[in-house]
């Protein structure tokens, strides 16, 4: 009963508590969450270390970059074949204008190493149902186009060369196949969404049988009625996905559980190895840090709301690299990954603006990037002067605003103590007790101009004598 009000109320589960009812008392799923917990295996641990990542968004979508007939349209470049009504096989005539004649594979991969990001999200085939590979089980695919050649395995080989893991963006969501449904509402939809999951599985082993590197499968597309009333499918993915790459994650997206329920199941169980809700928002570092109990990923657009490749930024707001740099810390503080978006121009070269934050960002994570990879949630309270991030004995202050008190205050955990302050690429500062559990910790001397970030090394406190005896009140 409790369940079903909590359901009712709308209240997921998962937003509740990470077991809405004691063990015993949980409903009994055959396609649920498989595994309670974080997964704690070594490819795991690489996917939560690598910590920052680059989405790739380029298919057809990039050749009219949001414009059709002469019309432009503000809404997700991806998605202009929605905004602008085309028809599938009009859409997919772009197929006669792909050839990226600027595409050096080389040249991207170097851009991604200078930015720092251990793996790249590569769209392998968005909505639209073009396919980055040589598909067999569809005509659209870049073997049909004037470029004829495997651009997802020149990629691949490119990231993977520069020691990029790459992952592997797939919507299940196809509005090229005839078979695709939004619901099953009749015997005649139940018998062509059956093929056009046949479809979608040999596609998915075709993708894991040519490109054994991938590391992870993220999959979109997975909203509709018809995906949720077969959640059994969606198992079945994840299994036969791991099956064939021992070691690979799958996102929370994927999952519909035996009655539907999405990324967490019925029970608030986590589907999936990492919940992949957190796209273009965050949770609030200090009113709910649910997120730090699970495996997470973010990601974000650039612009207000541009995956795909668009003319025109000046229709929205375009975050500045400091802005995309605090999302990126503000993830990792939190115990997630942050994925950054590009969506590369049709001829296959990037426009300026990606080029310069690609830059911005490598420069500061290759003095800082410590306090970002194999780092997690610090678990102490958040100040206003910026964010925690933790490694081991280590806690990194990582400090976007600088107070006018010219100190910054840290509150420790009750058994913590602090017993050095360094500046990462500086000086030792300053760090002073000024009550039980909280210091001052000196700004450094010289202000970089730039977020910086501060290594402390802490200490187990326990059994300090407690000198801040209060009065008898
Ligand atoms: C990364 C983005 O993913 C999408 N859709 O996102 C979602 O469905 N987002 C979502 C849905 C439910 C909860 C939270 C986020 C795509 O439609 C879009 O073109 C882009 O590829």
């Amino acid at each position: 009963v409790m369940f079903l009000l909590l359901a009712g109320a709308g209240v997921t589960t998962a937003q509740v508590q990470p077991r809405l009812l004691p063990a015993e008392q949980e409903i009994s799923l055959k396609y649920g969450a498989e595994r309670l917990g974080k997964r704690q295996d070594a490819d795991m641990k690489r996917f939560r270390d690598n910590r920052l990542g680059a989405f790739i968004h380029w298919g057809l979508y990039a050749i009219p970059g949001g414009e059709w007939n002469g019309e432009m349209y503000g809404g997700a470049a991806e998605w202009l074949k929605a905004w602008a009504k085309v028809p599938a096989d009009e859409w997919l005539k772009l197929m006669e204008q792909w050839n990226p004649t600027r595409f050096n594979p080389k040249a991207w991969a170097k851009m991604a190493k200078k930015m720092g990001v251990k793996y790249v999200k590569i769209t392998t085939k968005h909505h639209e149902g073009f396919c980055l590979w040589p598909s067999k089980y569809t005509q659209y695919t870049v073997a049909q186009t004037p470029y004829k050649k495997d651009i997802l395995g020149e990629m691949v080989k490119a990231y993977n060369d520069e020691g990029i893991d790459v992952h592997f963006y797939f919507s299940v969501l196809d509005w090229s196949h005839p078979d695709y449904r939004y619901d099953i509402k009749s015997e005649e939809d139940e018998i062509a969404f059956a093929r056009f999951l046949e479809f979608t599985d040999n596609q998915l082993k075709e993708l894991a049988t040519r490109y054994p590197t991938v590391k992870d499968f993220w999959f979109d597309g997975t909203w509709d009625a018809s995906i949720k009333k077969n959640g059994w499918w969606t198992a079945h993915v994840e299994q036969m996905l791991k099956e064939m790459l021992p070691g690979v994650t799958v996102n929370s997206r994927l999952r519909a559980d035996d009655y539907g329920k999405r990324h967490f199941d019925s029970n608030g169980h986590l589907m999936g190895d990492y919940e992949s809700a957190y796209e273009r928002r965050l949770s609030d570092p200090v009113k709910d840090l649910k997120v730090t109990r699970w495996d997470w990923e973010a990601c974000m657009t650039v612009p207000e709301n541009q995956w795909g490749y668009h003319k025109d930024w000046s229709l929205s707001y375009v975050k500045t690299p400091l802005e995309v740099l605090e999302r990126i810390v503000h993830a990792v503080s939190m115990g997630g990954n942050m994925v950054v978006n590009f969506g590369p121009q049709p001829d296959g070269d990037f426009r300026s603006e990606e080029k310069e934050l690609a830059d911005a960002v490598g420069r500061w994570m290759s003095v800082n990037g410590e306090c970002i990879y194999g780092c997690d949630y610090a678990g102490w309270d958040k100040q206003a002067w910026g964010y925690y991030t933790r490694k081991g004995k280590e806690v990194y202050m990582v400090v976007f605003n600088s107070p006018y008190s010219r100190h910054l205050v840290v509150k420790t955990p009750k058994d913590v103590k602090i017993t050095k302050a360094v500046v990462l690429n500086g000086k030792e500062v300053g760090v002073k007790e000024t009550a039980r559990n909280e210091y001052n910790v000196d700004m450094p001397a010289k202000d970089s101009g730039a977020p910086f970030v501060i290594k402390l090394q802490i200490e187990d406190n326990t059994n300090a004598a407690d000198k801040y005896r209060e009065a008898l009140t």
